[in-house]
């Protein structure tokens, strides 16, 4: 009792209990107010700025599993003094999607490019982008305009995994410092040529990267001393790069490029405005391609049954074109060959490593899964909620390559998802590489296990996990690594 009494008359103690006690209050009061306003509910959080930041980065599936459990498909949260409305229900979602009138994207693409890339503000709000430049990158990333890129593309991997293959064959290396500069250098070359500074860049853009999240997230730029730099870094090379020979880059680039000159833009703006793509290009596809060799050499028969539908689609190719050597016809025979359980397999492991969102801002007062919202409200899309829903895919938290193979279709409470995977996004700002990445990790995988076998290092018990605080920043980081031995095939 005497304790107690002294805690009372303790001046920091009893201010720390007065913040806690209006903290409480505030809660309180802000619950009842927006439920009288019809307002989604808040998740409750303890500290005013941070919101729920910290508790969400901790472990987000867990969170939002949670979230959901407790107030519904529909949630407000704050985070880094910013409320955002979170959507977790496919259908909810697909609501968002088809209606790009009340849920815009536009506004959105054009602050993120100036405010996380440094774009000029000149070229992202002017009719050239909107009007020229967006569309010509619809244009050349299509199903059939992206072929030229993909062969370009299918040409470096292939080279790029012999020289790097056979430099490390044998040793026991570490699969991040494989898989990702191959994919890195391989797309960068497709996309900008030969000439496109790689090795420089390479480091600059996963310093940049690396605390991409945190950006996305609100935090502000001062704080992340390390993404600033490799901007800046990225913006040097880059404008450079314009500045120099490129003429072997891909007619998407120089076209854009031409415009941006015909109207008075500088290799300077040029570089920036190709560093979002850049970063569009390296920041999800080369992790996909490392879980997908690390999620299947921990299963029983590691790679083996990939390899074995590789095999029997290149026996069958060379048995149709007896005269005719593959390594002649690379980009051909991976774009034709039918491999449903690599097509499975990629699917799936976007499904399980991808944390994807979709940002939308609310154009006009409007009704929305029983809430209000009102204009400039910020709506998030939460997919990963709708691919980790047990109801939706059956044991969701396992890695299961042959899950879509299965004809089964999705339900949740009794009727059919079509929606149930949606790790390019949606709607609008559905991603417009989706046919390019399909098709690089496909080629990828094909040649990598066309000529090599992988085991995971015996002397080695390290094993990545998901840095899944990572959330909504798509493909998810490693956390650790996974060391390998590489032999090639006879
Ligand atoms: C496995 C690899 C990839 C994944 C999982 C992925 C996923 C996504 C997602 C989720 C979005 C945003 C969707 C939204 O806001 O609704 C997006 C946007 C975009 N992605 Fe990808 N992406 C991948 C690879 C690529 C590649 C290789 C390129 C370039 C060739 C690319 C180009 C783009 C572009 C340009 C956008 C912006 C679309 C817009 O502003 O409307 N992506 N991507």
């Amino acid at each position: 009792m005497i304790q107690l009494e002294a805690l009372w008359s303790n001046p920091k103690f009893l201010a720390a209990g007065l913040v806690l006690l209006a903290t409480v209050a505030q809660t309180l009061y802000g619950k009842r107010k927006r439920a009288a306003e019809r307002r989604a509910p808040m998740v409750s959080h303890l500290i005013p700025w941070v919101g729920s930041a910290l508790e969400i980065g901790g472990d987000p599936d867990a969170f939002f599993v949670r979230a959901q459990r407790k107030y519904g498909d529909v949630f407000a949260m704050k985070a880094f003094g910013r409320v955002v409305t979170y959507v977790v229900s496919p259908s909810l979602i697909s609501e968002i999607y088809r209606n790009a009138q009340k849920y815009d994207f536009d506004h959105i693409r054009i602050v993120m490019s100036i405010d996380c890339f440094d774009i000029p503000a000149s070229l992202m709000k002017s009719d050239i982008t909107s009007k020229i430049l967006y569309p010509s990158q619809h244009k050349y990333l299509s199903s059939t305009g992206v072929v030229p890129i993909v062969e370009a593309y299918t040409t470096a991997v292939w080279e790029l995994l012999e020289t790097e293959g056979s430099r490390l064959e044998g040793a026991s290396t570490t699969l991040l410092d494989f898989v990702l500069p191959v994919l890195y250098q391989a797309s960068a070359y497709a996309f900008f040529g030969r000439s496109c500074p790689v090795a420089e860049s390479y480091k600059p853009f996963h310093d940049f990267d690396s605390t991409f999240h945190l950006l996305l997230a609100g935090v502000p730029r001062v704080l992340l001393r390390k993404n600033v730099h490799g901007l800046a870094t990225l913006h040097r090379l880059f404008g450079k790069y314009f500045d120099g020979p490129h003429e072997d880059a891909s007619e998407f680039v120089l076209e854009a490029e031409r415009v941006m000159r015909s109207h008075g833009y500088g290799s300077e703006t040029i570089g920036a405005y190709f560093i979002s793509m850049l970063f569009a290009l390296m920041a999800n596809a080369p992790n996909a391609g490392y879980w997908l060799i690390v999620l299947n050499l921990q299963r029983e028969g590691g790679l083996q049954p990939l390899t074995e539908e590789i095999d029997q689609a290149v026996a069958s190719w060379k048995q149709q074109n007896t005269r005719q050597k593959i390594e002649d016809h690379l980009h051909e025979f991976a774009s034709t060959a039918v491999l449903p359980l690599l097509t499975s397999t990629i699917q799936e492991t976007l499904r399980y490593a991808a944390s994807v969102m979709s940002i939308r801002r609310v154009t006009e007062p409007v009704e929305f899964g029983g809430y209000r919202f009102d204009t400039d409200d910020e709506i998030v899309c939460m997919t990963r909620s709708v691919h980790l829903d047990e109801e939706i895919h059956e044991n969701a938290s396992e890695y299961d390559p042959r899950r879509y193979l299965t004809e089964r279709k999705p339900t949740k409470n009794g009727k059919i998802v079509t929606n149930h995977s949606m790790v390019w996004g949606g709607g609008v700002s559905m991603c417009e590489g989706r046919h390019f990445a399909t098709r690089e990790l496909k080629a990828f995988m094909i040649f990598l296990l066309m000529r090599y076998t992988l085991e995971i290092d015996p002397k080695s018990a390290e094993r990545p996990t998901f840095m899944s605080e990572r959330m909504g920043a798509g493909v998810m980081h490693p956390r650790g690594d996974l060391r390998v031995i590489l032999h090639a095939r006879k």
